[in-house]
This record gives C-alpha cells, structure tokens and sequence, in this order.
C-alpha cells in the first residue's frame, strides 16, 4: 500500500480502493493493481495471527511469480489480464493440460487468485449482511465450503478450517479492518462489492472463452 510501512495500522478500505482501480477504462483488469490490492488482503491478513502464515505464504507466492512477469523482459504483455492471456496463449506459455514446464504461468497462477476473489466476494457479502451476533468463523467457512473449497485437498480444507475457527469475532474483526463504526464499514463494503465482482465476473468470463478455468 503506499506510504504505509507493514507494521503502520491500515484501512481496509485502502485494500478495496486498489481493487477498484483494476477496471481501466475499456474494462480490462489491469494486473499491477489486481496484484496491490492482493497484497494488501495479504498484509491484512497477516495482522489476524500466525495461524494464516500458510495462507499469506501461498498467496504472496503467486503475487512474487506475477510480479516477476511484470519486470520481465515481456512486462509490457501483462500490463491488464486479457493482455496476459493473449500473450501467454500465442505464445504457448500455459499448460492447458496437465502440469508441465510451464508451472509458473500468468494464467495459471492468477486463476488461483481468481477462485480465492471469489471466497472473497462470498465472505465480505455476508459481512455486509451480518448481524451482531454472527460470527465471522461461520461466514468465513460457508463462503469457503461456497468456492475455494473445491479446489482444495482435504489436509488444505482441514488446515483452513482449524484458522477459521480463531478468527476474531465481528467486533475485533471490524476493528481490524479500522474503517470506522460498524455502520460505516457496512456502507463500505456495499459500495466496493460490486467493483469487486464486476472485477471477478470479467476475469471468469474472460477464462471461460479461452477454456482456462481447469488449468492444472
Ligand atoms: C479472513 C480469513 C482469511 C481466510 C482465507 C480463506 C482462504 C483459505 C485458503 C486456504 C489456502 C491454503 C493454502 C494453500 C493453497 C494451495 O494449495 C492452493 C493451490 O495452489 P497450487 O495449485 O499452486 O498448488 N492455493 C490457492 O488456492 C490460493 C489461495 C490464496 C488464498 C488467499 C487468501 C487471502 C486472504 C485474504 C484475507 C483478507 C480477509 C479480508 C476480509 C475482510
């Protein structure tokens, strides 16, 4: 995030302004900003407790093989997502099969994002739709049992169920998130929602056509 050293308290509604600066003009998803706006989820959720290292570890992961493609030589091919496709595509970059040479593919790293932007979605919904009294341990499994789950083995879905279950209550957890009373971050999330599924919905439709959404 920028100007914010990783131990300065943050907003949340930083994370989702970066996801909403994603969608350029010609609605393309411009991939540095889809990759700032992972890194500050990750960041956030590195401030919920050691239990999630496995998770920011997988992710920030994926986020430096991305990052690595926007230096490389041909980071001007993944300046937006469709960009990225095109290229990796034409260029046979991508496994479209099975695992082989190309592990570390754009397309195939950024499609493991995608289906946790959709985990995403499903959680802050029902933290927007949530009362006081729900807690976030059971919006954060439903939406996860909803999406990610499927693509998981069962030692993964065990592993996340444990970390879901010490996650702060909606109190703390809002309180985390540091937007303000629980009114205005319910007033947050209704505005920054749609951005965050037309970003998602692009993606998949995008993936779709070009067949990618098995990428082994
Ligand atoms: C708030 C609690 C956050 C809980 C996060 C829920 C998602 C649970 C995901 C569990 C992933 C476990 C790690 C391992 C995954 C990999 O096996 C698997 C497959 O990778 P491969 O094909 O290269 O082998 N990787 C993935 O599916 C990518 C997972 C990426 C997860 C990123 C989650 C970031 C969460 C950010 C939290 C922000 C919370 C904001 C709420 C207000």
């Amino acid at each position: 995030m920028a100007g914010a050293s990783e131990q300065q308290k943050f907003s949340f509604q930083e994370i989702l302004d970066t996801f909403k600066l994603c969608l350029t003009d010609s609605k393309e998803v411009d991939l540095q900003h889809y990759v700032d706006g992972w890194r500050g989820l990750i960041k956030f959720l590195n401030c919920l407790g050691s239990i999630f290292g496995f998770i920011s570890k997988d992710a920030s992961s994926k986020i430096l093989i991305l990052v690595g493609h926007l230096k490389g030589e041909n980071g001007s091919q993944y300046a937006t997502i469709q960009s990225m496709v095109k290229y990796e595509l034409e260029k046979d970059l991508v496994d479209v099969t099975k695992r082989g040479i190309h592990q570390e593919s754009g397309c195939r790293t950024l499609l493991r994002l995608h289906r946790a932007l959709r985990w995403l979605e499903l959680f802050l919904e029902r933290l927007r739709t949530s009362s006081e009294e729900d807690k976030t341990s059971v919006m954060c499994g439903e939406a996860y049992n909803e999406s990610l789950s499927q693509y998981h083995p069962w030692v993964i879905r065990k592993a996340a169920g444990v970390a879901f279950h010490v996650l702060p209550g909606r109190p703390a957890f809002f309180e985390v998130m540091n937007v303000g009373p629980p009114e205005q971050v319910v007033a947050m999330l209704g505005e920054a929602m749609p951005l965050i599924s037309e970003v998602y919905d692009i993606t998949e439709k995008l993936y779709a056509q070009h067949n990618l959404l098995d990428l082994p």
